[in-house]
């Protein structure tokens, strides 16, 4: 097992430096695996979100934005690249710090470090080919007329962000932002805050200009509402749950202010009767079971098809009670502990719902012998669930898969789109064709075939219906920090001639 680290004191990240909140108020830090306070953390106030946001506005302006909004996209990409160095120099014990203060096992912290150094490079790459697309021309059906479009950044951008991959969400919108010349307050989840203060500690270390990144933690009612509502916050992208991103579109709709939100999921895996039942069973746990299932696109419906239904739950359930489920610093570990007691208590609560709605519970549904404390609960697989049931509705956002059968492809889709949400889904059949169509068939923004869950930087992520809408990641993730201006020149020595010109005299 590692060495225990000491917890870094930190206070607020604002304009540069450390600031105490203004309140004076922290919030502990409990490691959710033991169940033991091991730090704190600054609780933020409307007070301090104020200063933050006036050093980001600050730094968005400063010298007409030379330095910063204005500056060649060059000059942020060397930024962007010095953070992902620090990144990768400080992996081991930023994963240390993540896996103490969510559950997630270090092997899973430690894949979550290199995703987050590749995403700052990724945007580093990106701000140094945003100045080559500027000008690009539009073509007009007037020859007197030229016209091209500058993309600017869109301003002072509040990132409000979740606990279940703490800093690589926060990534995922700090670096597009900075990419695109945005300044950027950002509120990370107040259940796993740690990585993204360390994250403030890189920005100094690597001569940030002040104000361009500025971090406050604390709760969502007291440091996330005034940041969502704030009149000089230019643009706020959230990650986090349908009933938050809810308030959040509430309040910045009162300023028209833009937001891009990325929410719950109850996403299917479809399952034909042709593939490879291991195979097939591997990717099905890893769409549920990886990160606890703590993943807004896991695929927690499994549609499997009739005809190896059997076969495949017996092999799902051998493979299920086969996982390293340990302290997450242990090797190996392969199911660490959910995030909180709260979040704890609300999955064993949808299990109970299960079992008194008429579900069976097939494998697990508990805490496990060997572990007496921390927040642990064993991979639960759910059977004869009918379609009006809460588990098989509503996000669990834990180690909980429910199954159904079905017989035909479209009895598959239609069960599959039956939900309100639609972030991702997932098939596996060896019938390219059958995949294809099943990929246009799904009603969400990412579609598997034959896995479950790869992210890549590249590619477009986010979802349709309430799963929210925008997209991050890829190019489209940089778009989202811009804004588009159009450029329209006269070009003719003609005058315009609309109106009849006053007789000289
Ligand atoms: N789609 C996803 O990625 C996530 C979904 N969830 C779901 O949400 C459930 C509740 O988890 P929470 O941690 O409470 O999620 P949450 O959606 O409330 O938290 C996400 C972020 O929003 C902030 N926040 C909370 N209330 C706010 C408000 N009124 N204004 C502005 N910001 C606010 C939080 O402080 C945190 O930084 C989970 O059980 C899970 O089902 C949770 C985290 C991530
Ligand atoms: N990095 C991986 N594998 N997945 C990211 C999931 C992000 C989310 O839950 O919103
Ligand atoms: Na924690």
């Amino acid at each position: 097992m590692a060495a225990q680290p000491t917890i870094p004191r930190r206070c607020l990240f604002i304009g540069g430096g450390w600031r105490e909140p203004s309140l004076g108020r922290r919030l502990p830090v409990v490691n959710p695996a033991t169940e033991a306070t091991i730090g704190d953390i600054p609780a933020a106030t409307a007070e301090d979100v104020e200063i933050a946001v006036a050093a980001a506005r600050d730094a968005f302006s400063r010298d007409g934005g030379r330095h910063w909004s204005r500056a060649p996209g060059a000059v942020r990409a060397k930024f962007l690249r010095a953070i992902a160095a620090k990144i990768k120099d400080r992996k081991s014990d930023l994963a240390l710090l993540e896996t103490l203060d969510s559950g997630k096992p270090l092997d899973e912290t430690n894949a979550d470090m290199d995703d987050v150094a590749a995403c700052f490079e990724y945007y580093a790459d990106l701000a140094e080919s945003l100045d080559e697309k500027q000008r690009s021309p539009i073509s007009l059906p007037m020859e007197n007329f030229k016209s091209h479009i500058l993309k600017e950044p869109i301003g002072v951008v509040g990132l409000i962000t979740p606990w279940n991959y703490p800093l690589l969400m926060a990534t995922w919108k700090v670096a597009p932002s900075l990419a695109a010349g945005c300044t950027a307050v950002l509120k990370p989840s107040e259940l796993a805050s740690l990585t993204c203060l360390e994250l403030g500690a890189i920005c100094m270390e690597v001569a940030l200009p002040p104000g361009v990144l500025n971090i406050i933690t604390g709760l969502g009612p007291e440091a996330g509402a005034p940041l969502s509502s704030h009149p000089h916050v230019d643009k706020v992208a959230f990650t986090g749950s349908t009933e938050t991103g809810k308030r959040i579109m509430t309040a910045a709709a009162q300023m028209v202010k833009p937001v891009s939100l990325e929410l719950g999921g109850k996403s299917p895996l479809i399952v034909f009767d042709d593939v490879d039942i291991d195979k097939a069973v591997e990717w099905a746990m890893f769409g549920v079971f990886a990160n606890a299932g703590q993943v807004c696109s896991a695929t927690s419906r499994l549609l499997l098809h009739e005809k190896i239904a059997k076969q495949f739950l017996d092999r799902l359930v051998a493979w299920a009670k086969n996982i390293k489920v340990s302290d997450p610093l242990e090797e190996g570990c392969r199911l660490g502990s959910v995030v909180s007691e709260e979040q704890y208590e609300k999955i064993k609560k949808f299990i109970s719902t299960a079992r008194s709605e008429g579900a069976t519970i097939l494998c697990g549904g508990a805490r496990p012998q060997h572990l007496r404390r921390g927040f642990f609960i064993e991979p639960t697989i759910i059977t004869d669930v009918s379609t009006s049931m809460q588990i098989w509705r509503e996000e669990v956002f834990g180690p909980v898969i429910c199954v159904k059968e079905f017989r035909t492809e479209s009895e598959a889709v239609e069960l599959a789109n039956d939900t309100h949400y639609g972030l991702a889904g997932a098939v596996i059949s060896n019938d390219e064709e059958r995949c294809q169509r099943i990929s246009k068939a799904l009603h969400s923004g990412i579609v598997w075939i034959n896995c479950s869950q790869p992210t890549f930087v590249q590619a477009p992520w986010g979802g349709n219906k309430r799963s929210g809408f925008g997209r991050e990641l890829g190019e489209w993730g940089l778009d989202n920090y811009l804004t588009i201006k159009q450029v329209t020149k006269y070009c003719s020595d003609e005058p315009w001639g609309w109106y009849q010109p006053p007789s000289k005299l």
